[in-house]
């Protein structure tokens, strides 16, 4: 079993994210949401500086958003087929809900932006635990959208800002499948300090 909310152990123990495509409803509502983003807040972050920020495209903002990766894919990638056009208007449509993590580093600051984008992979984890604690999956995908200057624009990223992932959620239309983790000697060390 994934996702088992028994214990936080358990839950831990099983975490597994959904796939996007294979995503149905129920998703979380508004208020929901709001409680799902309040608990990804709760994120280590050195100097309180809340590098992060979330951006919810609302349900009806979907074709919206297909239609800004239609207009991308003309400026920015005009070998784009039929196939990578469909594909992308498969990626705005996914999930019951769909959240965008940007990067918002303070600069200048004295907290190097090293240290604060490492918050923003942390409110990135916990984001995912607080959807699935709340009985839901999600998932964490970039890809080219990511990286693009239309989209960024259309997101309002200030010159330091970008975008961290798309975050969609949703329930899985089938089991989830485990997916094979690092074997531990090959990640572990125990360090030997210098003679
Ligand atoms: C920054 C980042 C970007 C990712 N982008 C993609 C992506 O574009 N496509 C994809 O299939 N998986 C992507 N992944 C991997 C999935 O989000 C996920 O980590 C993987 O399926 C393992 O799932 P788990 O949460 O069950 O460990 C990305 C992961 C990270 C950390």
């Amino acid at each position: 079993m994934f996702n088992d909310l028994s214990t936080p152990l358990s839950y831990l123990a099983s975490r597994r994210s959904g796939r996007p495509r294979e995503m149905v409803g129920p998703g979380p509502g508004p208020a929901e949401l709001d409680a799902i983003l309040a608990l990804a807040m709760r994120t280590p972050d050195h100097g309180k500086l809340a590098p992060w920020r979330f951006v919810v495209v609302g349900s009806d903002q979907r074709d919206a958003l297909a239609a800004l990766l239609d207009r991308a894919l003309d400026q920015n990638d005009p070998s784009a087929g039929p196939a990578h056009r469909q594909k992308a208007d498969d990626f705005a449509h996914h999930g019951e809900a769909l959240v965008v993590l940007l990067s918002a580093p303070v600069i200048p600051h004295k907290i190097p932006v090293w240290e604060q984008e490492l918050s923003v992979g942390a409110a990135a984890m916990n984001l995912l635990h607080a959807i699935h604690a709340h009985g839901y999956v999600g998932s964490w995908l970039t890809g080219w959208a990511t990286y693009d200057p239309l989209v960024e624009d259309a997101f309002r990223l200030a010159p330091s800002e970008r975008i961290a992932g798309f975050f969609f959620i949703g329930s899985p239309g089938r089991e989830l499948e485990e997916r094979p983790r690092p074997d531990p000697n090959a990640v572990i060390r125990h360090w030997t300090p210098p003679l």
